[in-house]
């Protein structure tokens, strides 16, 4: 059971028992996995080609129907899901994307708000194909954002974007989690990503979680004395050479 600062026990955001999933009869691809994650922890998952990240991802956001009855997912009530494309509505504008489906008087300022808050203040009557790559993915954090989950799921959200884009949106999704503290389950190839956005790091293998490791950084960068020494331990553990 977690504990908060206090060493009181709360109840986690997520909370995953004995999951299994397969797709045929060759063998599962989660094979009774179990998983918690603390409100407002962020959680990076790893590991390699086709060992379930995605499939774990779609059970917790609920688009897999038949995962159902094949072990307990309980998941809060509002969550959120970004993927690696934005999914902006084509025909939409930018704003019209990000409050697409609020109700109440008050969504259209809500939707500037979080658009302001991703760097987007002014490109509220946009198109999306008017945005670059990495505008798209803001404007799609917005989306997610304004809807304050208390779960954001997020599948390689940066995977198509270049170096220097996905290190400035590190420092804005780091900073958007800071001050809307959703729980969140990141799925990354990205070993260094992972270490620089999340507190704890989980790595799938054989359908079950393999490494659980917290991430304590004093500066959450790569010149902070444990970076090294996490990233050498978790790419042992995906039997990748640290210089490799
Ligand atoms: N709908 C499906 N039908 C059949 N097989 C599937 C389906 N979805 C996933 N799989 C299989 O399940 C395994 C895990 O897929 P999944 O996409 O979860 O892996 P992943 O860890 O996210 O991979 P990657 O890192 O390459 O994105 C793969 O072998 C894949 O082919």
């Amino acid at each position: 059971m977690a504990t908060d600062a206090r060493g009181l026990t709360t109840e986690p955001a997520v909370r995953v028992r004995n999951l299994h999933r397969s797709f045929n009869s060759d063998g599962g691809v989660l094979n009774g996995l179990d998983l918690d994650i603390a409100p407002g922890e962020f959680v990076a998952l790893i590991g390699r080609s086709g060992t379930g990240k995605s499939t774990l991802l779609r059970a917790l956001a609920g688009l897999d129907r038949d995962v159902a009855g094949h072990g307990r997912i309980q998941v809060p009530e509002s969550v959120s899901v970004v993927f690696q494309d934005s999914r902006l509505l084509p025909w939409k504008r930018v704003l019209d994307n990000v409050v697409f489906g609020l109700r109440g008087a008050g969504a259209a300022d809500r939707g500037r708000k979080a658009l302001a808050e991703v760097g987007l203040a002014g490109r509220e009557r946009a198109w999306p194909y008017q945005l670059s790559g990495g505008e798209q993915q803001r404007a799609s954090l917005a989306r997610s954002l304004v809807r304050e989950p208390q779960l954001l799921l997020a599948d390689e959200p940066f995977g198509a974007l270049d170096a220097l884009t996905r290190i400035r949106m590190h420092a804005l999704l780091r900073r958007l989690c800071e001050t809307h503290r959703p729980a969140v389950l990141l799925v990354t190839h990205d070993v260094d990503e992972a270490i620089v956005l999340a507190d704890r790091v989980i790595l799938l293998d054989a359908g079950v979680v393999d490494t659980d490791v917290r991430v304590e950084l004093t500066n959450r960068s790569r010149s902070d004395a444990g970076f090294a020494e996490l990233r050498s331990l978790l790419l042992d553990r995906l039997g990748v050479a640290a210089d490799a």
